[in-house]
């Protein structure tokens, strides 16, 4: 179902005003094959939500963070939509899915009618939730986006006068996320909760090399803060790139440092088929 053209800018998507509401702010709901992890290939009905707490610089849902774009949805919309497709897995996604209260609602809705359920989480915030695989990807220093890699530092301007489109674009585009990134990226508590709880996967936005030793500190912070084991086979590289040109300079890289420290490596399956094509 296209909704991102459907633009709802009046709508909060990550404000307490959500909170007595029984929808979710929904930037996509699409049918594809599960692109990337443990799960790679499998048909699964994809649901998207609007807004996050990060700005990753690399983010390939840019329309959920940096500029967030919506249709309100409705929970029973929502579950009828998914229903109309031939699917056994859902996957929840944003964004950041978890920033929502009614997440838990719809998971609980999915849990009931019997579908396999993964949520892509940047790793932040832990909720409690039926999630069969909580697909993990904590940011490592190398998402943040410090103003030589800010996505909004070509600000749209208006061709007649030269003037910044909208009020406030004069500010963007200059680094003004980096610290609230910085500080916010990493959450041990949380990611400790969510390995525990639920079955897991930890799937590493890899460039090259010198992500590693990030890494490999999280995991050591993360097996002594967490009660359950947390294995290098939990460990997936994925390479940076969000079109298959990026990919074809990332990807022979990543699986290569994937062998060399014993991880695995989960390819970007969506990318390879259909590059960066919405609803994919
Ligand atoms: C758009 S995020 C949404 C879920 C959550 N906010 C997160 O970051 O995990 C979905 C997945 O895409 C990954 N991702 C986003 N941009 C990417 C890029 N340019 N290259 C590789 N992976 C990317 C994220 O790390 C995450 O695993
Ligand atoms: N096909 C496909 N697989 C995916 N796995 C995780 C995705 C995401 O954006 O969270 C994603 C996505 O956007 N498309
Ligand atoms: S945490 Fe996920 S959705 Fe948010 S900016 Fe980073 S990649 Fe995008
Ligand atoms: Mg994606």
């Amino acid at each position: 179902m296209p909704v991102s053209n459907t633009v709802d800018r009046e709508t909060p998507a990550d404000t307490d005003a959500e909170s007595a509401v029984d929808g979710l702010p929904i930037n996509e709901l699409f049918y594809s094959l599960q692109g990337e992890g443990v799960l790679a290939g499998v048909p699964s009905v994809f649901v998207r939500t609007s807004g996050c707490n990060l700005r990753c610089w690399f983010c390939d849902s840019y329309h959920t963070s940096w500029e967030p774009t919506h249709a309100w949805m409705e929970l029973d919309a929502i579950l009828d939509e998914i229903e109309s497709h031939d699917a056994d897995h859902v996957v929840l996604t944003g964004g950041e899915p978890l920033l929502h209260d009614a997440s838990v609602a719809l998971l609980e809705a999915l849990d009931e009618r019997g579908y396999h359920t993964t949520v892509e989480t940047n790793g932040t915030i832990y909720r409690d939730a039926p999630i069969d695989l909580a697909s993990i990807s904590p940011k490592l220093a190398s998402s943040t986006p410090t103003p030589e890699r800010d996505p909004r530092s070509e600000v749209p301007t208006d061709s007649q006068n030269g003037e910044p489109q909208s009020p406030g674009a004069a500010n963007q585009g200059d680094g003004e996320w980096e610290d609230r990134h910085e500080a916010n990226r990493i959450d041990m508590a949380a990611l400790a909760a969510l390995v525990e709880e639920y079955g897991f996967q930890l799937k590493f936005v890899v460039t090259d090399a010198d992500d590693m030793p990030e890494i490999l500190d999280l995991l050591a912070d993360l097996r002594e803060a967490a009660d359950v084991p947390i294995r290098d086979d939990d460990v997936l590289l994925m390479p940076e790139g969000a079109t298959r040109d990026r990919l074809a300079e990332t990807r022979t890289r990543v699986a290569d440092l994937a062998m060399e420290y014993g991880f695995r490596y989960t390819p970007r399956l969506h990318v390879d088929l259909w590059n960066d094509a919405p609803e994919t």
